[in-house]
């Protein structure tokens, strides 16, 4: 695929997301895959409005983040997460949102280091299809420091399909294809709602 072609796939994804409202305040960065050999990927530019669709939006990268050639723009500043994705996976798309839902969940599971979800039709979105299937997703410390998220990132990085929650920060998601990694964070989003409000009503599961 070209970088046009990846350009215009990313920029779709990332105007679904903005219609759900899930990159308050600048927050969120996306990348995509470009090429393997070298690898190169598009990654959001750093501080921008992610609902606003722009021909500044991504810049291209190399695989340690560092920008090609002759552009403008800075890459995301949580690039480095990215990074550790594309070069340690096949996975060709990751997307990283900040909701007050995935924020909440990792705060309220933080101290077990990973919140654990079973008996939801949704988990079948996740790839899942066992009826005692059950899905866990790591929660990690927030650092301000990228190279030091970046190193608490790594070890959860293991297939081509994953997610990590990041403490009172957001969650960063990736897939096989960019249709799957908007499909298990729309997934991930879904069962963090559940849960939240079964628990606003009293429930705990
Ligand atoms: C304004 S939200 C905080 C940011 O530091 C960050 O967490 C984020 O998701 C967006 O940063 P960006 O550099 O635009 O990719
Ligand atoms: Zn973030």
């Amino acid at each position: 695929m070209t970088v046009k072609e990846r350009w215009v796939e990313l920029a779709d994804i990332k105007d679904e997301l903005a219609a759900r409202d899930w990159f308050p305040g600048t927050s969120g960065n996306l990348a995509i895959r470009v090429s393997d050999d070298p690898l190169t990927f598009l990654v959001t530019a750093s501080g921008r409005d992610k609902r606003k669709r722009t021909d500044e939006d991504f810049v291209l990268v190399d695989a340690t983040g560092q920008l090609i050639g002759e552009q403008t723009g800075k890459p995301s500043a949580e690039t480095l997460l990215h990074v550790e994705i594309f070069n340690k996976t096949n996975a060709t798309c990751s997307l990283h949102v900040h909701t007050v839902d995935n924020n909440v969940i990792s705060e309220l599971y933080a101290a077990n280091g990973h919140v654990t979800f079973a008996g939801q039709e949704i988990i079948k979105a996740l790839g899942y299809w066992e009826e005692t299937a059950s899905v866990q997703i790591p929660i990690i410390e927030n650092h301000a420091d990228i190279p030091t998220l970046a190193r608490a990132f790594a070890p959860h990085v293991t297939s081509d399909a994953g997610a990590v929650l990041i403490r009172n920060h957001g969650i960063t998601v990736w897939g096989e294809t960019p249709a799957a990694a908007k499909r298990y964070l729309e997934a991930y989003e879904f069962l963090f709602s559940y849960s939240l409000k079964l628990r606003a009503l009293g429930v705990h599961s």
